[in-house]
């Protein structure tokens, strides 16, 4: 069995004439923060909907725990234990965050056992204070901290964060990076994102994507420095 948490190999997405991926290889080890970058149209989300199994790859394996994975639906590749936090928070806006954390871990049967849960990962997110707290009229950072919260309550063995750090504020950013490094001591994670200093904060491996190919991979600051990736996307706009 492979000695990665993650394997893909050879995977392409066609749209039509639109190769969005075009023969991807990426492995990721138990226990990595990976971040995925590039410039817009890479393919970073595309790869990410295959690996949820929101698309079904034209070609290749995507391998988890051993079992190839692409092409099963997103429920079976939840349950698997892939758990992602996307862009668009799926809650329930008339709820409390307690109550709203309540629902996702209906499974679990036992009400003590549910309630310790939903206090535990509250508290490890950050948002013990925001228990009662109906999520309509919260901010949207800390919709986002509760989204991440109904992910991390799932127990996923990897999460996927899809630009978790898009529209907070520096404060809220600082904050999301501690919780992130803090998840990743028991969790492997995966983060799009485009906001260098974000990436900065967090991660030591990056994978840059481009044209629907990962162009490098390597540490953080020698991909930030490495004269190819700059050319492709990190302009100075950037800020690299
Ligand atoms: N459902 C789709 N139908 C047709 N083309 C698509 C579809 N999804 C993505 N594409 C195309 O595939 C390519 C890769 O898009 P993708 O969204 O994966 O890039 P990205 O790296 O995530 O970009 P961004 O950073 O802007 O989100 C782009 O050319 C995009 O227009």
């Amino acid at each position: 069995m492979s000695v990665h948490l993650l394997e893909a190999r050879d995977v392409a997405m066609h749209f039509g004439g639109v190769k969005a991926l075009d023969g991807v290889d990426f492995r990721l080890k138990k226990g990595e923060l990976r971040c995925l970058l590039g410039p817009n149209g890479a393919g970073k989300s595309t790869f990410f909907r295959c690996l949820t199994g929101t698309h079904k790859p034209t070609r290749g394996h995507i391998l988890f725990k051993g079992t190839d994975i692409a092409g099963k639906e997103r429920h079976d590749i939840a349950r698997a234990g892939i758990g992602v936090k996307t862009q668009v928070p799926s809650l329930f806006d008339g709820l409390t965050t307690h109550e709203n954390l309540w629902l996702a871990l209906r499974t679990v049967r036992n009400a003590v056992a549910r309630e310790e849960k939903i206090a535990d990962v509250m508290e490890r997110v950050g948002i013990s204070p925001l228990r009662d707290n109906v999520l309509g009229r919260m901010a949207h950072g800390q919709r986002q901290l509760v989204e991440l919260a109904m992910v991390v309550a799932s127990d996923p063995d990897l999460v996927l964060l899809d630009e978790p750090a898009a529209g907070m504020t520096d404060g809220e950013v600082e904050r999301l990076a501690s919780i992130i490094r803090d998840l990743n001591r028991t969790h492997t994670v995966v983060v799009v994102e485009h906001d260098m200093h974000f990436i900065r904060m967090i991660a030591d491996q990056v994978t840059v994507f481009h044209q629907g190919r990962i162009l490098a991979e390597g540490h953080v600051e020698s991909i930030l420095a490495n004269q190819t990736v700059r050319d492709v996307y990190l302009g100075k706009k950037h800020g690299a």
